[in-house]
């Protein structure tokens, strides 16, 4: 059987780590939008001795691998997934979520277990390594989204506002990697106090011109940007925009950024998803 998916990425405008024991009630708090690119994973699945291999654009995928395992249990099954990425990783716009939960449909579809259980597997596996921390919850949730529960259902609790806003985003040369700041600690004392203070003020005034004023505010404070960041944010001038956590890349509001953002990186002009994960075909 054969099953392909696609998910949707999402940008994170700012947020702050929560961390328990169980992976299912860690993530974060914070705030950003599902974006209508992201990932698109073919997978199989045959019989024979259990085994699973995953791939992102051609690279091994161990956080694909987690999740795959999990959902799988002990089934005696050869599970083949290929992921392609419709955006760089590494610039935040949550590829590592946004691989992992397209395959996990896609073998939920073919195992028929539920869409929840997909996105608790991808979620568990995103804690795991690192890589991740509200993106599965956000992108479960679709839309333009901010974040007052940590982690996942039933344990998380995801608002969403009503607009469904057109972005610029644009991406520099050198990636972060988002499992380095994670498990940096003097960088996360930073980040969750910056946090902390802007999930306050988002949960007293949810609204699109306060997830831009706030992302703003918290790339400020949280010290991650770069020179190319901090230039292309002072070119945009009055332009609402911010730093894509966790990337070196930033995000403005409407069409109109990308002559500017052109001469600082490679532009994306993104829609926001409000359909969320999707299987796009199955054969027996
Ligand atoms: N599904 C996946 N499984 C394993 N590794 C992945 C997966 N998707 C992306 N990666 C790897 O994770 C790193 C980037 O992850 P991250 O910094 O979290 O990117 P993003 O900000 O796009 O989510 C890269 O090294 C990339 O090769
Ligand atoms: C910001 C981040 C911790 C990482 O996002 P990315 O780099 O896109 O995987 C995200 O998962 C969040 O909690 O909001």
């Amino acid at each position: 059987m054969k099953a392909t998916a696609f998910c949707p990425g999402h940008i994170t405008g700012f947020f702050s780590p929560k961390r328990h024991r169980d992976p299912l009630r860690s993530g974060s708090l914070g705030a950003g939008i599902c974006i209508d690119q992201g990932a698109v994973t073919t997978l199989s699945a045959t019989e024979g001795n259990r085994s699973i291999k995953a791939a992102v654009d051609g690279n091994a995928a161990p956080v694909t691998e987690t999740a795959l395992d999990l959902l799988l249990g002990d089934r005696e099954l050869q599970i083949r997934s290929e992921t392609v990425l419709q955006l760089p990783c590494g610039a935040g716009f949550g590829t590592s979520a946004a691989g992992t939960i397209s395959a996990a449909a896609a073998l939920c579809s073919i195992l028929s277990l539920s869409r929840e259980e997909a996105v608790r597997a991808a979620h568990i596996a995103e804690i795991k390594h690192n890589t991740g921390l509200g993106d599965v919850a956000a992108i479960s949730r679709c839309g333009v989204t901010y974040r007052l529960k940590e982690g996942v259902k039933p344990y998380g609790r995801v608002e969403r506002l009503d607009c469904t806003p057109t972005i610029t985003a644009c991406v520099f040369k050198n990636p972060l990697s988002t499992a380095d700041i994670l498990t940096d600690k003097e960088k996360n004392k930073i980040i969750s106090k910056a946090g902390e203070k802007c999930i306050a003020e988002m949960r007293r005034s949810p609204s699109l011109d306060n997830l831009f004023a706030l992302s703003r505010r918290f790339t400020d404070e949280s010290m991650l940007a770069s020179e190319e960041v901090t230039e292309a944010l002072r070119a945009l001038g009055d332009t609402q925009a911010s730093m894509i956590m966790l990337g070196n890349s930033v995000f403005a509001l409407g069409s109109g950024a990308e002559d500017i953002l052109s001469s600082f990186g490679k532009t994306f002009v993104l829609h926001t998803d409000t359909t969320g994960p999707r299987i796009l075909t199955r054969t027996e």
